[in-house]
Parts: structure tokens; sequence; C-alpha cells
């Protein structure tokens, strides 16, 4: 069984779309990445999943469960980080972890989460006396206090410096192994890279490009990258390449093999190819590529659109004139006629 299966979730906001007729499967134990730029809809079925909010459309089951109608049942198993936590300033982090603890079934000992996630030394302090990256750490601390067998981590890093952000990683590289499952949400590429074996990116509401980490990068191919020598221009060269902030690039899906094509033509016109770098496609590659892509889908279709339109518009401005013409005409007519026949 999933963990999580959404299939044609939609949600709207005031009438507003923001999520859009998705489908995808979360395995059990498994690391999964929700990526996508500000607005994408993450956070929207985040909410859906952990049954803070009801979906208009489509079907949602978390382990198994409806978050709606079986919501107490999905309270009890799912830890929830969503990125705007209401703590109250004037209690420390233990007292705040303690009172968390009263409305949590069977939970952890607060040490043990405060622990977790590294924060035993600032349990003494008050939390409006937190930076911003340890009340991301309080934050994580609750949502571990019930043992969760799923985890919803929305921007769980944001603020945290990097040994932090290095230790969280660990606490949830941890978490998956002992079979926890974890959804996560994430700007930082890297961090999603290195976690997840999973993902899939939104954009404007629609997934637009899913499937396993590893899989979904090996078939982006990669790219080799180097100082174009002098006197050579990208269409001399025996693959296409693009210029790219000084350097020539040459997208392939097997770049080690680009690689070696480059190098076989420019050895043999007793060229170099100085700074060569070959790689393979980084989530960051794909992440601008499928926002690329959308982004030309948006603009065809901003052309199409602008093309009914226009079309419309002149169909529209034709009739009216034809209809002006006629009715101008044959009020000129009868006023002719009239005129004729009652010559007053
Ligand atoms: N309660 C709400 N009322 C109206 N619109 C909302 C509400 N919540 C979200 N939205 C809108 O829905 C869209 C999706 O928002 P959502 O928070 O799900 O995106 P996100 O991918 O999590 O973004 P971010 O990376 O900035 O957190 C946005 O355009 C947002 O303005």
């Amino acid at each position: 069984m999933n963990a999580i299966d959404v299939r044609g979730l939609r949600k709207s906001h005031q009438g507003f779309e923001a999520v859009k007729d998705i489908s995808f499967e979360v395995a059990e134990g498994e690391i999964f990445a929700l990526l996508g730029r500000n607005g994408a809809g993450k956070t929207t079925t985040i909410e859906v999943l952990a049954g803070f909010q009801r979906p208009d459309a489509g079907t949602v089951r978390v382990l198994g469960l409806d978050p709606v109608t079986d919501r107490a049942a999905v309270r009890g198993r799912v830890g929830v980080m969503l990125q705007e936590a209401g703590f109250f300033p004037d209690l420390t982090v233990a007292q705040t972890v303690d009172t968390w603890r009263d409305f949590t079934a069977a939970p952890r000992p607060g040490d043990e989460a405060l622990e977790l996630a590294g924060l035993t030394a600032r349990s003494a302090t008050r939390v409006r006396q937190l930076s911003g990256g340890e009340k991301r750490r309080l934050d994580l601390a609750l949502a571990l206090l019930g043992r969760p067998d799923l985890l919803f981590l929305d921007e769980p890093t944001t603020g945290m410096d990097p040994e932090a952000r290095a230790a969280t990683w660990a606490v949830i590289r941890d978490l998956a192994r002992q079979g926890t499952t974890i959804l996560l949400t994430t700007h930082y590429l890297e961090e999603a890279q290195r976690l997840a074996s999973a993902l899939a990116i939104m954009d404007a509401g629609r997934i637009v490009a899913a499937g396993g980490m590893a899989e979904t990068l090996a078939a982006a191919g990669g790219r080799v990258t180097f100082l174009l020598p002098a006197h050579v221009a990208p269409d001399d060269l025996p693959l296409p390449v693009t210029v790219e902030d000084g350097r020539a690039v040459c997208r392939a899906d097997d770049p080690d093999l680009a690689a070696q094509t480059l190098l076989t033509w420019a050895a043999g016109r007793g060229l170099r190819l100085e700074g060569l770098e070959v790689r393979q496609a980084t989530l960051e590659d794909l992440f601008m590529e499928s926002a690329v892509k959308s982004t030309m889908k948006t603009g065809v279709k901003s052309t199409v659109t602008t093309a009914v339109e226009t079309a419309v518009e002149n169909a529209v401005t034709t009739a009216v004139e034809n209809a002006v013409e006629n009715a101008v005409e044959n009020a000129v007519q009868n006023a002719v006629q009239n005129s004729v026949e009652d010559p007053r």
C-alpha cells in the first residue's frame, strides 16, 4: 500500500484554483519532494493531505485513510510542520513542547523530541527569543512528538544555518530509515536532491514533472561545458551548443559520449577545449527547464488566447459594422422613400 495516493485532486481558494487536477503517489518509507515556485500549490496540497482542507474534487488517501472522513485516525498518525507555526511567545521551548504533548496521544518524551530537533540547549529559552531557524527546529520537535508514520514538512530548513540544516537532514534520513514516510517541500533544490528518492514538480497548480529521483535525473541527461576556442563559432561544432555566461553548453542524453565527440573533433583540428566539464543534470537544471517549458506553454496559450480574442473582436466588429451599415442604409432608404412618398 502507498502511504499517499492522490488522484485528480483539485482545490480552489475563493474561486482561485490553486491545485488543478493533480495525481501522484508516495511509497511507504520514502522521502518524497514536492517542488515548485512560490504559489505553485504545494502548501495547499499538504493542507488537503493533512485534513486541514477539503478537496473540491478527486480522491486522496493517506495511510489508506480519507483525511476528511477519517480525520481523527489520520491526525493520530501524521506529523505536520507547516510554514507558519502559532507559538505562544512567552512560553519556553520546553513548556511549548509540554503543552503540545498534552494534545498528543502516546507522545514521545519532550527531551527526546528536543534532542532529535537539536534544541536541547535552548529548552529554557522563551520562544520569542528564538531565531527563525530555531523556531523551525521547534516546529520539527512538535511534529515528531506523536511518533508519526507520515511526516509533512513544509520548507523545514528555511532560515537554518548550514550546520543546523545538515543536522536536520540527518534527522530526516534517520526517521525515514526507521520507516517514517516523509513528504517535504523545499526551495533548496540541493536539499531535495540529497534527501528525496522521488519527486514531483508543481507549476501553477499542475504537476509538470514527476518520478523517481535517480531515474528522473538520468532521463534529464547532462551537459558538457567548455570555453569556445578562438575563431570557432558554435555552428562549427559537431553537436548543437548554446553559449551561456560565456561558456559553450552542449546538452546531451549521454554527456560522456558528447564530450568524446567534441574532444575528437577538437583534436582533429589541433584545438583544445579549455575548462571542459562533464556533468549529469542536477535537480536545479531540471527545475529550471520545467519552469522554462511551462512558461513557454503559458506563452503559447496567451498567444493562442490573443489570436482567438483578436479573431472574435474582428468578427464582432465586422458584424456590428455590417449591422450598423445595414441599419443606416435601411434608415436612409426609408427616410428617402418616406420623403418621396410624402414631400412636405
Ligand atoms: N487561503 C487562501 N486564500 C486565497 N488564496 C490562497 C489561499 N491559500 C493559498 N492561496 C493561493 O493559492 C496559490 C497556491 O498557494 P500555495 O500556498 O499552495 O503555494 P506554494 O506552492 O506552497 O507556495 P510557496 O512556495 O510560496 O509556499 C497561491 O496563488 C496563493 O496565493
